[in-house]
């Protein structure tokens, strides 16, 4: 092993452990040398060191000493027996700081090939190519806005009141006038100062000549020194007194189009600052209508794992449910007696109750892709959006024949209808009518929906042919809540019989639905790993059953409270707490 040690800026000694003095490698500051070498090596040899010091003074010495007793890891004993204080390590200067960065790039890029870098750029490129493609176009629009923003640039004409034109008239010093035509504006120049009696020929020439305003300036070597020195603009019915003013002094004047490249211009900076504020409303706007054909097209059956013995405590429901899976499978031949197949079945229920597990158990059961969605997904801003969103749910349901579809919170589009003036949710509505109506006889697609709110619906919904069945899931009974729990319960590790459980949350949660349960046997678990417990106990559930009953408050029990309060009342069992 070799060992380098350093003073704060020149080599000290290089030492290895036959104390053999070699070659100086490198420079490190003594902070750096002690940090890094404490921590990754250990050395044998006893302090004070056996090495020679040569060519040092007393401090240096001393930091030479100090290195070694941190790298041999005995920092404090050390540094007390050769009377050295740690002195706050220096900070290391930026240099120092960026030269491993700097080492750990170099790395990277000598391992880097070429040839890698161009698969990676092309990969990355296919795999973005829409961004990729639009953020070229607008690139090269910007691009060449710019360009044309650049090279159409023309200095700039003075602006002057009307009243200067009409006074420098009037006193014979215009010389010039220019009318562009479509526009307000009046270009002129005047007589320089030296010059004021003598109109100078190659002026008036080259208004006859070449009069455009925008084109005058077309030598790029003149850009800065404008052709016309001032414009105004033309003031309305005034026309007539201008003309015979310069007619009066001689003045010569002329109209001319305004320029090409300068028309360009104006519509451009007119479509750029018109755009600019308009951007992200078109954004939005595209947003809406992209994402509105968008979850159809992503929605995809989802493989469900959930079965019916994932639901309990509402057995009616689930019975008439299975049937439905039994008609989906083919094992219930109701065709024969001349039947068909259920359009929609309406789970009825409180929140929580578990409808929708239901209705996954359904798809899970019946192994038949499963299209999900929650109604208010239809509630759009633009009108007839909802509609194309119920429309192509139906198309790709009916393409995975047999299939279900789940619609939660039916209510939030089923409402009755006429009775507000959102006219979007009124046509969602009819448009999930009509889909219900257009079923084949013999294709296999059934609606199951879900509502809170069951009196909210609008009667149409709810006519034989489409809701034509309707399944009440209720709050679950004592034995309802004991099933549930024991469900829920099946993967939490306890400290005692998951029945004796079941039946003492069953006990004290009368009025609680399935999630309430399923939310009681989680936090139970939380309480228990906050205490870092292995196992979940009886009072992590009493305590998690308090927090569901009365929420979470200052003077809540600790659970060796809840246990002395259980072991006081007597609590056996199914005895209430
Ligand atoms: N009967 C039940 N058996 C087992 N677990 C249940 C039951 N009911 C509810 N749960 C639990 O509660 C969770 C929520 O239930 P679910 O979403 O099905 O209720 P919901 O009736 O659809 O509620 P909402 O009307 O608010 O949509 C489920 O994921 C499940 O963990």
């Amino acid at each position: 092993m070799v060992l380098q040690c350093f003073s704060l800026n020149r080599p000290l000694l290089l030492c290895n452990g036959r104390k053999k003095i070699i070659q100086a490698e490198k420079i490190l500051p003594l902070s750096m040398i002690s940090r890094d070498f404490s921590s990754s090596f250990t050395l044998s040899f006893r302090y004070p060191p056996a090495f020679s010091l040569s060519g040092l003074n007393r401090s240096e010495s001393r930091c030479s000493r100090l290195v070694v007793a941190n790298m041999s890891g005995n920092d404090k004993e050390k540094q007390s027996s050769a009377g050295i204080t740690e002195k706050p390590r220096p900070r290391r200067r930026f240099s120092m700081r960026l030269r491993p960065r700097l080492r750990l790039i170099s790395a990277k890029l000598r391992r880097l090939s070429i040839r890698s870098l161009i698969e990676d750029t092309v990969f990355v490129l296919r795999k973005n190519s829409r961004k990729f493609t639009l953020s070229m176009v607008i690139s090269f629009a910007m691009g060449f806005c710019f360009l044309l923003l650049k090279f159409t640039t023309v200095p700039m004409s003075k602006v002057v009141p009307y009243s200067d034109l009409i006074s420098n008239l009037q006193s014979g010093k215009v010389l010039t006038v220019l009318f562009e035509e479509g526009s307000r504006r009046i270009f002129f120049n005047t007589m320089p100062a030296s010059q004021d009696s003598s109109k100078p020929e190659e002026e008036s020439s080259s208004v006859t000549s070449n009069s455009n305003p925008a084109s005058s300036s077309s030598s790029w070597s003149s850009r800065s020194i404008p052709k016309w020195k001032y414009v105004t603009r033309k003031i309305d019915h005034d026309e007539n007194f201008l003309l015979g003013l310069m007619r009066e002094t001689g003045t010569t004047y002329s109209s001319a189009p305004q320029s090409a490249f300068m028309s360009m211009r104006n519509v451009l900076i007119t479509i750029i600052s018109l755009w600019v504020p308009l951007t992200p409303l078109m954004w939005l706007l595209y947003r809406q209508i992209s994402s509105a054909s968008g979850p159809a097209k992503k929605r995809r059956p989802s493989n469900q794992t959930v079965s019916f013995d994932d639901v309990e405590g509402v057995d009616a429901a689930k019975e008439e449910l299975m049937e439905i899976v039994s008609c989906l499978q083919g094992s219930l031949n109701y065709s024969k007696l001349g039947a068909r197949l259920l359009r929609g079945v309406l789970l009825v229920g409180p929140p929580g109750t578990g409808k929708t597990l239901l209705a996954r158990a359904v798809a899970g059961e019946a192994g038949v892709p499963f299209f999900s969605v929650s109604a208010s997904e239809f509630v759009e801003m633009f009108v007839g959006r909802g509609a194309a969103r119920i429309r192509e749910l139906f198309n790709t349901a009916k393409k995975c024949e047999p299939s279900i579809i789940f619609i939660d919170e039916l209510d939030a589009v089923g409402g009755k209808r006429g009775r507000s003036f959102n006219d979007e949710r009124d046509q969602t509505l009819n448009q999930l009518l009509t889909e219900m109506d257009g079923f084949e006889s013999d294709m296999k697609v059934i609606v199951i929906a879900a509502t809170n709110r069951p009196e909210a619906l609008d009667p149409a919904l709810c006519r034989p042919g489409r809701f034509s069945r309707k399944v009440i899931v209720g709050e679950p009974d004592l034995e309802g809540r004991k099933k549930i729990l024991a469900v829920h319960l099946r993967v939490v590790p306890l400290e005692e019989e998951s029945l004796m459980i079941c039946n003492l949350v069953a006990s004290l949660t009368s009025g609680f639905v399935g999630a309430d349960l399923a939310n009681i046997v989680n936090e139970a678990a939380l309480l228990a790993a906050r205490r870092g417990g292995e196992v979940v106990c009886r009072e992590d559930f009493l305590l998690a059953i308090e927090r569901a009953k009365f929420g979470i408050n200052e003077n809540q029990l600790s659970p060796t409270a809840i246990k002395k309060k259980v072991s006081i009342s007597g609590f056996h069992g199914c005895q209430p707490f």
